[in-house]
């Protein structure tokens, strides 16, 4: 390269041509379609590793240099964490920079941060007030919600009435204060959160909610509820002057309807490239696509090419996303000719890839099997063919002579290991003899160790504590760093109670907290706590409660004694001792104390203090201390211990995947006893998958019985998506090593993760059926202790 940057015949377009050349030939022959691309839809299918980002940023190089793109032209990349764009975005600049050309010809964002810039740059437009409202993060608790919830209550005695009789019949007054207690804090606040989501990223208006109104219902007309709590939930939040992040998405796509404002952005966007596009949703695949249309020629192809995974998609039982959306664009594409399908992928070892591999398929074969055992209508089961979760793909190596340096690589070794220990400790021990093995041999190898909850991660990270000092090891606890950012909304819970301890709800979430600190046990509140009253000062005319619960109220009335007792001034600083935080938690809580009193500027009272937490948890104002807020989950001689979903888009030398069993790996969806009285399953799930299949329906030419089927086969179908999803992450899971996959499911383990001390009884477990299926593919590789 540089004999011709030297040679001064030569000129400088000619010189770009050559780097442009260099970093094309670099490219597999997969990549380079995608990076041939010049107009029109185009679709991505690649398998894990295949270098989706790594191509997409080297497209976007090129496009921008091939296209001159500037400021007033620009690529626009969307990816959906800030993380991710972060990545990206640093990628690209170091093409341009490599390239010697000028940096402001594309942007990379997340679909919020999009849709915030698109509104602020036209504010004379927009009906939000960015300034004046306030920006809430939604959470299932949020006052917003409570208030909702309240006044659809009110407004729908019958329809409540309905709900409160549940399957069970039962008229006792006490089951039915019981019953409007869980259906007032604990069902309704986790249905009306989930809904709320699911209808606003559905891209469905209340118009067409509207059509279903002439449909069969279920026997709770739970779509129905969806759609009048959500109308209720709209009121309040006018009313409230608020907005929540999806509001922002809807008004961008409402500025966009001005056609002078349209034509500014069409003109202004060259093409939209989406990555991660098996997250995506109907209303991001609206914003998206209007900016990639030509406002000219709006028959035209739209500019826009999606990249994704569908058998990494993990978003889906948690947020709106459904890969179904990702499924389709493919299919057009497929019919003219843009999709690409990228096979090779250089990441891992063959072992691993064979295990992925069959764990695919495995996961498809079982899926269809389980789907035809539900046979529904003919109509019904031919699409449910069409929109299997899984898609028929097979990593494959890469050729020789590869780009890539160190393919596929290779050990003496195998690169898959099974085990089955005796039990959880056993497993820690061999985990801990292997790392200490590997990173002896080259201290340059980065690991991790993925797992299905925190709660594991916790018990791995205390386990293996000694690593620093011993063998000058780094341990990074992913899941600890995070629940830094859950601090503030803790605090605010006790504080909440402090100040108003009647409150049912107040009491029961301070309860929850002092729960999940391990400080009380776990056990039935709603029925311990009916009367706030009686919980937190029983006289003697009361028996004497267990053990369990004087321990919990005798928590609870030191909090009260400290709002009697202490200044204001301290009650933060108190609480954070009383919650039992360690050294990097209290610094953050003494940062937050700092925070609210600089804000306060004298005039301590609690009330004021909850008023000013509420706002920066609102507002999500609080960054907390963290040993490295960069958070560097890949690092040599670094052991990263994370949950399996936190680890897409990610890989390690080493992966170890400890903790393999059914009862946390199988996809049931939990449901607690206490809400059984509506039934056994989940009223929000079946909202959920009904809100789905009705927004399906506008991309289908007929409609979709499971919005309006009965609620035992709408949460067969729930079950099967959340089964799905679960085989999928682990699909993640496993391709997410290079050199070496270990997998493990001890025989023995504890029923429940959480707090595990030394000793704890452990029963017998049976591993995940994914685990089963590698055991008989692969046995010579399974090791038996
Ligand atoms: N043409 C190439 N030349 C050199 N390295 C490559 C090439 N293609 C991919 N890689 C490397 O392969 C690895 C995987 O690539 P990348 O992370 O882009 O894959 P991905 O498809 O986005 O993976 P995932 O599906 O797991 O998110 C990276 O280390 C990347 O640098």
């Amino acid at each position: 390269m540089k004999d011709y940057i030297q040679d001064s015949s030569i000129t400088n377009s000619q010189i770009l041509e050559k780097k442009l050349d260099i970093l094309l030939t670099n490219l597999r022959y997969e990549q380079k379609q995608l990076a041939h691309w010049k107009s029109g839809k185009m679709s991505v299918t690649a398998v894990p590793g295949a270098g989706k980002s790594h191509s997409l940023a080297t497209t976007a190089a090129i496009l921008i240099a091939r296209n001159n793109l500037n400021i007033n032209k620009q690529l626009v990349i969307v990816t959906y964490t800030r993380s991710a764009a972060m990545a990206i975005e640093a990628k690209i600049k170091q093409h341009l920079i490599d390239l010697d050309i000028s940096q402001d010809g594309f942007m990379v964002n997340t679909l919020h941060g999009l849709a915030l810039q698109i509104i602020n740059n036209h504010p004379n437009f927009s009906k939000l007030n960015l300034t004046n409202s306030t920006l809430i993060n939604l959470t299932p608790n949020h006052k917003i919600i409570e208030n909702s919830i309240d006044k659809w209550i009110d407004n729908n005695p019958l329809h409540y009435q309905s709900l409160l009789k549940g399957v069970v019949i039962n008229e006792s007054r006490t089951e039915q204060l019981r019953r409007k207690s869980i259906l007032r804090n604990e069902i309704f606040p986790r249905f009306a959160y989930s809904i709320i989501r699911e209808i606003k990223s559905s891209g469905l208006t209340l118009k067409d909610f509207e059509k279903i109104n002439d449909r069969k219902h279920d026997n709770y007309q739970t779509l129905l509820l969806a759609v009048s709590l959500y109308k209720q939930y709209k009121t309040v939040m006018k009313s409230s002057n608020f907005i929540d992040y999806d509001d922002m998405i809807h008004e961008a796509i409402n500025i966009l309807d001005d056609s002078d404002i349209r034509q500014v952005w069409q003109q202004k966007v060259f093409a939209v490239f989406e990555d991660e596009a098996q997250d995506s949703s109907p209303l991001q695949e609206k914003l998206i696509s209007t900016l990639a249309s030509d406002h000219n020629n709006p028959t035209f192809e739209v500019n826009l090419v999606k990249v994704g995974d569908p058998n990494q998609a993990i978003n889906s039982t948690f947020t709106a996303a459904d890969p179904i959306y990702f499924n389709w664009f493919c299919e057009a594409c497929k019919k003219d000719k843009t999709l690409v399908k990228m096979n090779q992928a250089g990441r891992s070892n063959i072992d691993i890839i064979n295990a992925a591999n069959f764990s695919l398929k495995w996961m498809r074969d079982e899926w269809i099997k389980k789907q035809t055992n539900l046979k529904n209508s003919f109509s019904e089961q031919q699409t449910l063919e069409k929109n299997i979760p899984f898609h028929v793909q097979e990593i494959k190596l890469v050729d020789k002579n590869d780009p890539q340096v160190n393919a596929n690589p290779q050990s003496s070794n195998p690169g898959l290991e099974i085990h089955i220990p005796q039990d959880i400790y056993h497993s820690i021990k061999l985990i801990r003899q292997k790392i200490i093995t590997i990173l002896r041999k080259n201290r340059n190898q980065s690991i991790a160790i993925l797992v299905r909850e925190n709660t594991q991660s916790h018990f791995l990270a205390q386990n293996l504590k000694d690593f620093p000092e011993k063998y000058k090891i780094s341990i990074y606890e992913v899941g600890k760093q995070n629940q830094f950012s859950q601090i503030p909304k803790d605090i605010l819970t006790l504080l909440k109670f402090m100040d108003r301890p009647h409150s049912l709800s107040y009491l029961k979430n301070s309860l929850k907290i002092l729960e999940k600190q391990n400080l009380i046990i776990k056990q039935d509140w709603n029925k311990i706590i009916m009367n706030p009253e009686d919980f937190l000062y029983s006289t003697s005319l009361l028996s004497e409660p267990e053990k369990s619960v004087i321990q919990a109220r005798n928590y609870c009335r030191s909090l009260l004694k400290a709002k009697l007792e202490l200044p204001s001034y301290y009650l933060i600083a108190f609480l954070g001792t009383i919650l039992k935080y360690e050294s990097m938690e209290l610094a953050s809580v003494q940062k937050l104390s700092d925070t609210i009193y600089d804000e306060l500027n004298g005039t301590i009272t609690l009330k004021n203090i909850i008023d000013v937490l509420k706002k920066i948890i609102d507002l999500e104002q609080f960054e907390e201390i963290t040993e490295d807020n960069e958070q560097p989950y890949v690092r040599p001689n670094q052991v990263t211990i994370m949950t399996m979903h936190k680890s897409k888009g990610l890989d390690w030398n080493y992966v170890f995947l400890p903790f393999l069993h059914e009862d946390i790996l199988s996809g049931e969806i939990k449901i607690s006893a206490t809400s059984k009285f509506l039934g056994n399953f989940s009223l929000a799930e079946i909202a959920r998958t009904q809100i789905r299949a009705l927004s399906h329906e506008k991309y289908l030419s007929y409609e979709n019985n499971i919005c309006t089927n009965e609620i035992k086969q709408v949460w067969e179908q729930s079950k099967l998506l959340k089964k799905a999803e679960e085989y999928r992450l682990i699909y993640v899971a496993i391709t997410r090593a290079k050199n070496l996959l270990w997998m493990s499911a001890a025989q023995k383990g504890p029923s429940y993760w959480r707090n595990i001390k030394e000793k704890v009884f452990l029963q017998n477990k049976a591993p995940c059926l994914i685990f089963s299926a590698l055991m008989n593919k692969f046995p010579h590789l399974v090791v038996r202790h």
